[in-house]
């Protein structure tokens, strides 16, 4: 299986995708529900966070092929480009901003935008809560690209040119603008000529919306342009008269395209094709996995672990998700060498989501999984033998009793702008012979200049033998690690070149309070 630079395989990205999808706590409660303000410390500015989500992704996209065949495209190159005259508008550093503390090297910034831009729709669209299908595997840009992102004050056959360009037709153009300009509007602060100030504490940027139902991902928009009622089709088509470019762009085939998608399941049908269109629109040489399809189970979160009398634990969360809701209780088992197993369990939910389908608040938007239901478990592992769990006997994954990261063992601080990390490790004792070599690979997030997107850096330390543990032999190392930019640090350690623990994301380790971290 092919790796990336950072060695993560593309399964490793899919099931990264899938655990954040329904973990509601992740992404998505950043944009749920759609009217939500991107400036929690201004309320009244008009900012929706889930129009800026989807407009960061034509700014991305629109400009491939400008520098040269396969070049440029969804690719988080707009990070190095926040300050262009194109990119008005605070958007693209609050809405990369948002998605840094998501970022690992299991998601580049550029699949982290197309999560956004389907948590987005989602959002948007209740209660349906459509998803765009999501391929994952974006590489993210190490530099800005060309400009020319059009703008609404360039003529239509600038748009045309730059569309064209970037692989899209005519009537794809049509689509692209009508489906992005159903949620949000023009700021007056972004563009004054375009909306005037209306002076209003509750408008304080002067958003003048595309139409009647800014926070609604749906075909108001459309209808009202075509049966000029209601805002007609917002400023871009009414407004003043050199800055009408979506009136030039929806009229430039006699509304042919815009009329066949006026229902709303035509809408809703072409938009989800064309946004997926503006997300596989990657550089040349991007190899992008299949469609993600989150399954019906998983294990959301695992960590093996030691006791002091040198049993092995084994505890986490599996997620469950389905219309009517997965039932109240989920079964388990370990299977282990040879084809057994130990027989098996149940576990009680723990957490239920949503609860009350639509009730208005953030905690209650469907986001397109039906019920989501976690069931929290914590096991003593009975046999050295067990290899893997299975549960509801529909998702199976492999449990490595032979070398694993300690979380209860391992701590990280701040300190001086970095983390230090100490990070403790088991390895099977009859495995650690004389001559062992265990090493620890550490892959974290730094700043990147000109971008507030964090690029990972990695190092392989040394780790030396600490003590003895039931059946396992203890091994730790310490390392400076990041230089305070968001994102999570990842871990995994190496026996020699024939054991690796798995990948471990450090956000959750607990601070060591003992001054020699070794002795934490
Ligand atoms: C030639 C094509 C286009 C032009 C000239 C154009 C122009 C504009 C302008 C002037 C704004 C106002 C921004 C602000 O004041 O904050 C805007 C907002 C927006 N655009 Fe476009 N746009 C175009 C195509 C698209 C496409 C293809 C999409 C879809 C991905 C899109 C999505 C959005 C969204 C969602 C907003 C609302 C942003 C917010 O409320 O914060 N636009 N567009």
């Amino acid at each position: 299986q092919s790796v990336d630079k950072n060695g993560v395989t593309i399964l490793e990205k899919i099931e990264e995708v899938e655990r954040q999808m329904l973990n509601v706590f992740t992404l998505v409660s950043v944009v749920a529900p759609c009217n939500k303000i991107s400036a929690p410390e201004n309320p009244h500015s008009g900012q929706q966070t889930s129009a800026e989500w989807v407009r960061i992704v034509f700014h991305d996209t629109i400009t491939k092929n400008i520098e040269g065949p396969g070049l440029g495209g969804l690719d988080a190159s707009v990070g190095f480009e926040a300050d262009r005259p194109e990119n008005v508008g605070a958007f693209i550093n609050v809405t990369l901003g948002q998605f840094t503390q998501f970022s690992s090297i299991f998601l580049s910034m550029s699949d982290l935008i197309g999560i956004g831009l389907s948590d987005s729709l989602a959002t948007c669209d209740q209660p349906l809560a459509r998803r765009i299908p999501l391929r994952v595997g974006r590489m993210d840009a190490t530099g800005p690209g060309p400009a020319g992102v059009p703008g609404p004050t360039d003529s239509l056959a600038f748009a045309q040119a730059a569309f064209t360009k970037a692989g899209f037709t005519n009537s794809e153009m049509i689509q692209a603008v009508a489906c992005g300009h159903s949620l949000g509007g023009v700021h007056h602060e972004n563009f004054p000529d375009i909306v005037p100030d209306p002076n209003d504490p509750e408008n304080l940027f002067g958003r003048s919306p595309f139409d009647s139902t800014p926070d609604v991902f749906d075909n108001t928009g459309v209808q009202e342009y075509l049966t000029r009622t209601g805002l007609k089709g917002g400023p871009l088509v009414v407004g003043p008269e050199a800055t009408r470019t979506d009136f030039l762009i929806f009229n430039s085939d006699d509304n042919a395209t815009i009329t066949a998608m006026s229902t709303p399941s035509s809408f809703e049908n072409t938009c989800l094709t064309i946004f997926q269109k503006m997300m596989d629109n990657v550089p040349a040489g991007t190899v992008l996995s299949d469609p993600v399809t989150v399954r019906p189970w998983i294990l959301r979160e695992s960590h093996l672990d030691l006791l002091a009398s040198g049993g092995v634990t084994f505890s986490g969360t599996i997620s469950g998700h389905s219309t009517p809701a997965p039932p109240a209780t989920a079964n388990y088992f370990y299977g282990t060498v040879g084809g057994g197993n130990t027989g098996q369990k149940t576990v009680q939910q723990s957490f239920v989501y949503p609860n009350r389908p639509n009730g208005g608040d953030p905690e209650d938007t469907l986001i397109g999984f039906g019920t989501i239901v976690d069931y929290e478990f914590n096991d003593t592992l009975s046999s050295p033998s067990i290899t893997s769990i299975n549960i509801m006997s529909s998702y199976t994954a492999p449990v490595n009793l032979n070398i694993f990261i300690l979380p209860s063992q391992s701590f990280s601080n701040p300190v001086n702008g970095q983390r230090q990390s100490i990070i403790r490790v088991a390895v099977l004792g009859t495995l650690a012979t004389t001559g062992t070599t265990m090493s620890l690979r550490i892959w974290s997030p730094n700043r990147q200049p000109g971008s507030v997107v964090p690029t990972f850096v990695n190092q392989n330390i040394t780790m030396s033998f600490l003590r003895t543990q039931g059946d396992y032999k203890i091994y730790q190392a310490v390392a400076l690690t990041g230089d305070g930019a968001p994102g999570s640090t990842t871990v995994q350690a190496n026996l020699g070149t024939t054991q690796a623990s798995v990948k471990v994301q450090t956000g959750s380790l607990k601070p060591c309070t003992s001054a020699i971290p070794t002795t934490c």
